[in-house]
């Protein structure tokens, strides 16, 4: 919620439900792709193989293996001809399982990277006007700006830093962060305005600026650092998985080191190869290769809607939101509210209230006041004072009321009716049953009322149009069924925010509320073992901010909220946290469907193995799956092991097809699908590279 409503950002245009426009630089996918594969092999080393131990098992036993090619008897005697060959395409395989894995993760770091450097040549070195304290300019490179030195730019400038903006009033072109071409107007005093971004230039005018980034700290700086994902640490699920998969290699690894003692009861000797083999089939490799490319894929998603997250852990949160925290005027309904008609009360005539709407928004800068102004020159109101000498009272959302104090001493008011009645009061006015009849009708029709008074004395209500974005119910239907609760929090009164609530579909709705409700409010639920979002723009915000799970500033916001919160959205578009939410439950989604194949997948490969290695065992009525040799088995399991990494790359990047569905149903039809098909895939992919490969003679 704003403090000061006249410095609300311009109003976002309303958006398709999936608000697909993209700014992202375009990147091109053949370098990527050429540099994701130098990638996968400089990733070849084990201090970086290391932070992924499924991958490193398949590392370790890469080395084994090409040690067995040049000594296949290197761990006791072993049955079989053409050991070395054999032992040459294993070690080859499992190198490729690597570097499958490693590529996987190129590729998903590979548009942040090239993210990263359009955004650094945006970054050139300029040379920046310091204000001297003697009012003389000194030219320097803005690498030497540093918090609190005053600069001066001029049209056509680029801006050398961060910072606020304390003199001039310009227009300022921000394409270089959002994208958005349309230039931004910057004024001091306002919260919102006044705040300028290094690297974006100026085109009109001239501003005095106070730096507020040392250098290397800035919004553009910081905007690098994590679409390169320099600072992405792995989330605490990630690590959860990372652990269990961890255990899961463990636990087989164990499993595959007791084989040889069992298959030599039943004297059917096995070699190191083969053992090292079925250990990488059954180990989750899958999920092994693909876990930190879903994860950057997630942060890449999030950045793609234009929104910047300081975290992979804050993308991962909005996966786990159970309560969104919205606002009503410009999130839920379109926010331009204008003056729809004035109804004058006690006995006032319509030209009465025209002049009084007129006189108290004089100085009310904000959408609301200069559209009453409108509606009052219209209706052929004029202003009857001397306006230098009246004095502009400023709207807050505090007081929820703004006004005019006029030469002749009285004080013209509008406002929340609530507040309006208590203004009243104060100055010994009284309250009719005409006004609660008049704003009741008003906020029947979700409409906001604003009455207005001059001194102690009621004039009418103003009826502020609004209206719910279309579409904005189906959203909310789908967030329900997620599992996420939707608050409305607004400043207006209960019977217009009961309303709106009802027609937009939220599940509860606090009125009247304050700026600091909004903290309180989040505080209860937390307080729950809720996870909460919200979004917000303002100073008064940040406290908020900080303190939802996920925090989603307003690119437009004030410098205090963007860093207290954990995503800033370029775009300045409240109703992109409902997006955010879902591309996190997504991400976990995805993770969680490409863990049960991948688990499920291991079934097959141990049937095509295992009979393998009891081979002499007169075992044959294991080999359920008939294929040719023993060594086509191994191999074949191996290759579609080693395959399934990069065929599942395109559905790790783009997140498996999503669904509006409770986190049991999902769990049921993840099983169903993930689980299932994970099962029957590789029994038909493993038997059909079998015949490939005893056909052309490898096996
Ligand atoms: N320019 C204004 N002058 C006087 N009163 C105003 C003005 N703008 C809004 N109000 C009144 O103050 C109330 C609180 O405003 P606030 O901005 O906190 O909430 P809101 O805009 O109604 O809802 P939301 O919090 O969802 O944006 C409004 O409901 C309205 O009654
Ligand atoms: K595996
Ligand atoms: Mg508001």
């Amino acid at each position: 919620m704003n403090s000061i409503a006249s410095t609300k950002p311009p109003r976002p245009r309303p958006q398709g439900p999936r608000g697909d426009r993209k700014h992202t630089p375009k990147v091109n996918t053949q370098g990527l792709y050429k540099r994701a594969i130098k990638e996968s092999f400089v990733k070849l080393k084990p201090r970086v193989m290391l932070k992924n131990p499924v991958m490193f098992v398949v590392y370790v036993g890469t080395i084994i293996t090409v040690l067995m090619i040049f000594d296949p008897y290197l761990f006791g005697p072993v049955q079989g001809e053409n050991l070395r060959f054999f032992n040459g395409l294993i070690a080859l395989i499992l190198f490729f399982t690597v570097v499958f894995a490693n590529f996987a993760e190129a590729v998903a770091e590979g548009r942040g990277k090239a993210q990263a450097d359009a955004l650094r040549s945006t970054k050139s070195d300029t040379i920046a006007k310091k204000l001297l304290p003697d009012g003389s300019i000194q030219e320097i490179s803005s690498t030497q700006l540093h918090c609190g030195d005053m600069v001066k730019v001029v049209a056509g400038d680029i801006i050398p830093a961060d910072g606020e903006v304390l003199a001039g009033v310009a227009s300022v072109d921000e394409s270089a962060i959002t994208g958005e071409s349309a230039p931004v107007l910057k004024e001091p005093g306002s919260d919102v305005a006044s705040s300028v971004t290094g690297g974006t230039r100026i085109l009109s005018d001239e501003l005095s600026i106070r730096i507020t980034a040392d250098p290397g700290k800035g919004f553009i700086d910081r905007m690098i650092s994590l679409v390169e994902g320099a600072e992405r640490a792995k989330t605490p699920n990630e690590i959860a998985l990372t652990v269990l998969l961890a255990v899961l290699t463990l636990v087989f690894l164990f499993v595959v080191a007791t084989l040889p003692t069992i298959a030599s009861y039943v004297n059917s000797p096995v070699s190191i190869a083969i053992l090292i083999a079925l250990l990488v089939a059954l180990i989750p490799t899958t999920i092994g290769g693909l876990l930190s490319a879903i994860g950057i894929a997630g942060m890449d998603r999030v950045a793609q809607f234009n929104v910047i997250a300081t975290s992979g852990r804050a993308v991962e949160a909005c996966g786990d939101v159970n309560t969104l925290i919205l606002d009503k005027t410009g999130t839920i309904t379109l926010g331009n509210r204008l003056a729809e008609e004035f109804v004058p009360v006690n006995g006032h005539t319509m030209n009465d209230i025209a002049r009084v709407a007129l006189a108290a928004s004089l100085f009310d800068n904000t959408p609301e006041g200069k559209s009453i102004v409108r509606l009052a020159e219209k209706l052929g109101a004029i202003v009857d004072f001397d306006r230098n000498l009246a004095e502009g009272i400023e709207f807050s959302a505090k007081t929820r009321m703004s006004g005019t104090n006029l030469p002749d001493g009285s004080e013209v008011r509008k406002g929340a009716v609530g507040a309006i009645k208590g203004f009243v009061r104060s100055r010994s006015g009284r309250e009719t049953p005409e006004l609660d009849t008049a704003y009741e009708r008003i906020s029947q029709l979700g409409g906001t009322p604003l009455a207005v008074a001059l001194n102690g004395e009621i004039y009418g209500v103003i009826y502020l149009k609004d209206i719910v974005k279309p579409g904005i119910r189906d959203r909310f239907d789908q967030l329900r069924r997620m599992g996420v609760r939707t608050v409305m929090l607004t400043g207006d009164n209960r019977i217009t925010a009961s309303v709106i609530a009802q027609e937009a579909g939220v599940d509860d709705f606090i009125a009247e509320a304050t700026p600091e409700d909004k903290i309180e409010v989040i505080q209860r639920e937390q307080a729950q073992g809720k996870i909460v979002a919200m979004t917000g723009d303002g100073t008064n915000d940040a406290p908020a901010l900080a303190q939802a799970n996920v925090g989603v500033a307003m690119n437009s916001g004030t410098q205090a909220a963007k860093e207290a919160a954990n995503m800033v959205d370029l775009d300045s578009d409240p109703t992109k946290l409902i997006d955010i939410v879902t591309i996190g439950k997504q991400l976990l989604i995805t993770r969680g469907a490409l863990t049960t194949f991948s688990i499920a997948n291991d079934i097959a490969k141990y049937f095509a193995i295992i009979p393998v290695i009891f081979a002499s065992a007169n075992l044959q009525s294991l080999n359920l799956m008939g294929l040719t040799s023993t060594n086509s088995a191994v191999l074949s399991a191996l290759i579609y092991n080693a395959l399934i990494i990069p065929a599942l790359i395109p559905l790790a990047l783009k997140g498996v097809k999503f669904r509006p569905l409770s986190a049991n149903q999902l769990l049921q039809r993840n099983i169903l699908i993930y689980g299932l098909g994970g099962v029957i895939v590789p029994f038909i992919a493993i038997k059909l590279i079998d015949v490939l490969v005893s056909a052309v003679g490898l096996a």
